[in-house]
């Protein structure tokens, strides 16, 4: 009350004041918008764009040596455009325009950003232990990714975090107790596609399923048939769906935070109706696993129950790991055996390789185990080259944070800047790699004795799928323990070939992860001729 009456006599006297004459006024806002463009070019016209411009500005004491190069992108946005479909090609694009491979800076909003295409500078940044952060979107914080393994910030809860994931979640022991599960989930798909087998089909819908059904069992404990329908699996699922396109959405708001309080792009909205029916899923779960005694296999929501002491983790830290375990397990594996079967099918003269490798280690007369997946060396260099040329996460999925000023590849990296790794521009530079658009698995046959073994579990830069450093992928082995086996399944029972409109098409989509824009549509041949079931 008291300040309304104040502002009352500001105003009256205001009108008295000739200083505050209607001409005065505009001639102030003028001068205040102009001021406030040129400010704005200024930020702009810097290498890297406003964010950077403005970084430069506000700290002219700093002796900043020479600036990272990059694009400028628009004012005020920056190069919010380089982020928008298939960001990795443009990126790689505007850093070739940039010179900039090694590390290029560009601004997204008020968001500073590098980024670089080459595997030392790549290493210098994952394994740094300034980038062990993640920067949090508001829809990883909405969608409690901040209490799980991903998100949370670096510190004792993420370490203790990873500390449960490799001890018991990822350890050896667990993932080959999994075992039976794959070969069952393995045994429903071949069923699945034997009944279609007249006809062409689109094979991405019985990949997500499987993936999904193979999460919800390590993970819940629950056992779901490939081929029925299941009110649980298609809640989990439409969960799913809706968490992905929430987080692989590029969120405005994220990088100019006056856009905040506007959310206009809905995301704040949808994630607040998401986050209950998640809790109450998760929830529902785990307190049905209270009221169980422990099984002789116990899943994920066992594990995480029985920890105790510093380890132990409120039922709210429960359910943001359990979620993000089926999130990043599901997706991640059924587009990189999408690809694979793409590629088998593009490739008939390496399906045929895999074909007799198949025959010489597991032979006609039974199906595949896991323990022969050793002896397929074949299989497994066909692996790495679907991952070098289509990498489920091109720029590693998620970006990281410096938590203090550093110094990559000899320029100045203030803290709070986000760093990506273009891996999709890294795994086809001809600089590192012979020949880098031809699909030939052979690259990774070793031949001679000396020559060692090419791992792509983030030790070599050029090839590092699931990251390297701190925060690499804890569920590295799982996942790739689960795509070959699998592959290898689908391999020795059928022969792939292309559906009637005879095309595959090697289109990407940047979701989450990158995608096949046209779901592959395939033909199979059963290659084994009495159809002996796996399981
Ligand atoms: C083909 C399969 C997979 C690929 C290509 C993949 C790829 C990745 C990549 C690139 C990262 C970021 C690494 C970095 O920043 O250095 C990551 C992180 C992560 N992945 Fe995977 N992943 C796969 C499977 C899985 C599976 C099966 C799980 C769990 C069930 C999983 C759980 C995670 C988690 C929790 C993180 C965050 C780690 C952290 O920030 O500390 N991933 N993954």
């Amino acid at each position: 009350m008291r300040t309304d009456i104040d502002s009352f006599w500001i105003f009256a006297l205001a009108s008295k004041c000739r200083a505050f004459t209607q001409e005065n006024i505009a001639w102030s806002l003028l001068i205040i918008g102009l001021a406030w463009i040129v400010v704005t070019l200024i930020y702009w016209a810097y290498p890297g764009g406003p964010a950077w411009g403005k970084y430069k500005l506000k700290n002219t004491s700093l002796t900043i040596s020479n600036p990272i190069p990059g694009p400028r992108g628009f004012p005020i946005t920056g190069s919010m455009k380089l982020m928008t479909s298939l960001a990795h090609h443009k990126i790689a694009a505007a850093a070739d325009a940039c010179k900039a491979r090694r590390l290029m800076a560009f601004s997204l909003g008020d968001t500073r950003v590098i980024v670089t295409c080459n595997p030392d500078v790549a290493k210098e940044i994952l394994n740094s232990s300034v980038f062990a952060d993640r920067p949090v979107k508001e829809s990883a914080y909405s969608l409690m990714f901040n209490r799980a393994i991903g998100f949370a910030p670096y510190g004792v809860y993420w370490r203790t975090l990873r500390k449960i994931a490799s001890t018991h979640l990822f350890c050896p022991k667990q993932i080959k107790a999994a075992e039976s599960q794959r070969l069952q989930i393995a045994s429903q798909m071949v069923s699945t596609f034997n009944d279609r087998e007249k006809s062409s089909f689109s094979v991405r819908e019985v990949l997500k399923r499987a993936s999904l059904n193979n999460m919800m069992c390590s993970v819940f404990g629950r056992e779901y048939k490939l081929d029925s329908f299941n009110n649980e699996v298609e809640e989990l699922r439409a969960l799913v769906e809706e968490g992905y396109d929430l987080l692989g959405t590029l969120n405005w708001s994220d990088h100019l935070p006056w856009l905040a309080d506007f959310d206009p792009q809905k995301i704040r909205f949808r994630c607040s109706n998401l986050v209950p029916k998640v809790n109450r899923f998760v929830s529902r779960i785990i307190a049905e696993h209270r009221a169980l005694t422990r099984s002789e296999n116990p899943d994920f929501v066992d594990v995480l129950l029985s920890l105790q002491g510093h380890d132990k983790l409120s039922d709210s830290d429960m359910i943001a790991v359990l979620w993000e375990m089926i999130f990043r397990g599901t997706d991640t594996v059924a587009v990189l055996i999408e690809w694979i079967l793409a590629r088998m099918v593009l490739h008939p003269d390496v399906q045929s390789k895999v074909h007799d490798e198949l025959y010489k280690v597991v032979g006609r007369s039974r199906a595949v185990a896991e323990s022969d997946i050793t002896a397929m060396v074949y299989l497994q260099a066909v692996v790495k080259e679907v991952l070098r040329l289509h990498p489920p996460g091109p720029l590693l999925s998620w970006a990281r944070l410096a938590i203090t000023d550093t110094t990559i590849d000899g320029y100045h990296v203030p803290k709070g800047t986000t760093a990506m790794v273009n891996m999709w521009a890294i795994s086809r530079d001809p600089e590192f790699w012979e020949d880098p658009l031809e699909f030939m698995p052979e690259r990774f046959v070793v031949t001679k004795e000396d020559v060692l073994e090419f791992s792509v579990l983030g030790s070599d830069l050029r090839l590092a799928p699931f990251g390297s450093g701190r925060r690499t992928c804890p569920g590295k082995t799982l996942g790739i323990t689960t795509v070959t086996f699998w592959v290898a399944s689908l391999l020795h029972e059928y022969e792939w070939v292309p559906g009637e409109e005879n095309n595959v098409d090697l289109s990407e989509v940047l979701r989450l992860s990158c995608e096949m824009a046209n779901p592959l549509t395939v033909k199979v041949r059963p290659r084994r001729s009495s159809q002996s079931p796996l399981y």
